[in-house]
């Protein structure tokens, strides 16, 4: 039986993951990404260094918190790199230095072109506010206040876990399932009655190991059988398509 949200019966609460499916930003993302390790690799190999790739993006870096990104890219590659610290200068050699670069690269880019929400997702966002389902934004991001307060979107969650707080609790990022557990425990919902929303493989496994009530992977980039792969119970393009008018 599903609703009108597209949503198994039963289902209380909806976890979202932010990059990519609230927010275009998944892109910018991926960009910094590649801008940082092709800069690293070429100072380490040369010009004929293999550049990091959108597959290396899916499997090793997106969704995971930052330096998880750093350590699982460089393991794909066998580099290993000392962990430094999080202060470390963006041109240190390190997984912080690393990520501390990315990190400068990603926020110019917001800072230049802004943040732009996909209006689906808010529109249905709205309607499962107005269904009663509670709502919580659960992003490995460290950024997230920050980019939903840029397109005023902090009061359509009841419950934030993101990067800043997994990081205060103590919380294994994705694809682990801890911190996508702790929202729906944070709203007082069985994972059972929690659907999971999700543009990265690596959310598909956190929302497969925590079994969840209803996962759906989000596909902006055309990796609908990955998606199912990893544990999608739908894949849509949109969120538009679970209906759910406000
Ligand atoms: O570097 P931030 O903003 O803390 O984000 C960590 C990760 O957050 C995820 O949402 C993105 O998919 C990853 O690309 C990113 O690396």
């Amino acid at each position: 039986m599903t609703t009108q949200l597209g949503l198994p019966e039963g289902i209380q609460a909806c976890l979202f993951d932010l990059d990519g499916v609230v927010t275009r930003t998944a892109v910018v993302h991926a960009a910094a990404w590649k801008a940082t390790f092709d800069a690293f690799l070429r100072e380490r190999d040369g010009e004929d260094f293999r550049p990091f790739t959108d597959s290396d993006y899916d499997q090793y870096v997106d969704g995971r918190p930052r330096a998880d990104g750093v350590r699982s890219f460089l393991a794909s590659r066998s580099i290993e790199l000392p962990e430094g610290t999080s202060d470390d200068p963006p041109d240190t050699r390190s997984v912080n230095g690393i990520g501390n670069r990315k990190n400068e690269l990603l926020l110019e880019k917001i800072r230049t072109d802004g943040v732009e929400p996909y209006e689906g997702t808010l529109r249905y966002i709205d309607a499962v506010r107005a269904a009663g389902l509670a709502t919580a934004i659960v992003s490995s991001s460290a950024n997230t206040r920050d980019v939903l307060h840029s397109i005023d979107a902090e009061r359509l969650f009841d419950v934030r876990v993101d990067g800043v707080v997994a990081r205060e609790r103590k919380l294994p990022g994705k694809p682990h399932p801890d911190t996508f557990l702790a929202a729906a425990r944070d709203l007082g919902v069985e994972p059972s009655h929690a659907a999971v929303f999700e543009d990265a493989l690596a959310g598909m496994d956190a929302g497969r190991s925590g079994h969840f009530g209803f996962v759906v992977g989000v596909d902006r980039v055309g990796q609908t059988d990955a998606l199912y792969a990893h544990g999608a119970d739908r894949v849509v393009k949109d969120l538009a398509e679970l209906g759910g008018r406000a």
